[in-house]
C-alpha cells in the first residue's frame, strides 16, 4: 500500500481517515491560506485544497498526498473560522434557524505518477433556532473557536443542527467517501 500524507493540521481529518484503517502521515501545508477574490466558495476551498497537497508533494513525490480546505456559506458570504468570541457570536446569530452550505475542497496528489485531482463536496446544515444564551454557553465550551463556521458538528455542536442533507464527514472536514472514490480507483488504496 502507498504512504498517505494528510497536508492538514485539522485532528478532524486525520482522525476521519483513522476511523476508517488508514493511517496517514500528517504534515501541516505551511501554505499561505490566502483567498482569490475572483474565485466563488467552490473554486476558493479547492485552489486551497490543492496548494496545500502540492506544497507536500514537492518534497513527497512518491506518496499520495491528500489536502482539503472547509468553508460555511451562508446567503454568498463565506464563513470561515471565526476571528474571535464576538465574531463566532455573530456567525451563530447568522445561522441561527437558517440553512447554509458547507463547501470542503479537496485535492489528492501523486507526483511521480503524475496525478491530481481536485473536487468539493457540498452538504446543507439547518440550524435551529438559538437563543443568544444558548449561543454564548456554546461559545464558552471553545468549541467554536478552530472550526469553519464557528461550530463543530462532531461536537456539542450537534445540539445546533435541526438536519442535514448530504455527506456528514464533509461537514466535518474531509468528505469520506469521495475520498475513497479516488484512492480506490486512481491510487489502488481500498478502504473496504
Ligand atoms: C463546519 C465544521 C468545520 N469543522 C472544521 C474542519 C476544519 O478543521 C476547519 C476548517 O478549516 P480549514 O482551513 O479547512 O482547515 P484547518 O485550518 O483546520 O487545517 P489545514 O488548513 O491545516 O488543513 O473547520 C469541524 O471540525 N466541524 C464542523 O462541523
Amino acid at each position: 500500500m502507498n504512504k498517505i500524507i494528510l497536508a492538514s493540521g485539522s485532528p478532524r481529518r486525520k482522525e476521519i481517515l483513522e476511523r476508517f484503517r488508514l493511517n496517514p502521515i500528517v504534515i501541516k501545508s505551511g501554505y499561505d491560506e490566502k483567498e482569490n477574490p475572483d474565485e466563488n466558495p467552490i473554486q476558493i476551498t479547492m485552489s486551497l485544497a490543492f496548494n496545500k497537497a502540492l506544497n507536500i508533494s514537492k518534497c513527497y513525490k512518491d506518496d499520495i498526498v491528500i489536502g482539503a480546505d472547509t468553508v460555511v456559506v451562508y446567503k454568498d458570504s463565506i464563513l470561515g473560522k471565526p476571528k474571535d468570541e464576538s465574531d463566532a457570536y455573530e456567525i451563530l446569530t447568522l445561522l441561527s434557524g437558517n440553512t447554509h452550505e458547507v463547501i470542503t475542497g479537496i485535492a489528492l496528489i501523486q507526483d511521480i505518477k503524475n496525478l491530481k485531482f481536485i473536487d468539493y463536496e457540498i452538504t446543507k446544515v439547518k440550524f435551529r433556532k438559538l437563543d443568544s444564551k444558548r449561543i454564548l454557553n456554546y461559545i464558552k465550551t471553545k468549541e467554536p473557536l478552530d472550526k469553519a463556521g464557528a461550530y463543530g458538528i462532531q461536537g456539542l455542536g450537534e445540539l445546533l443542527v435541526e438536519k442535514i442533507d448530504g455527506c456528514y464527514s464533509n461537514v466535518v472536514g474531509l468528505p469520506l467517501t469521495k475520498i475513497d472514490f479516488y484512492l480506490d480507483k486512481y491510487f489502488d488504496t481500498h478502504l473496504l
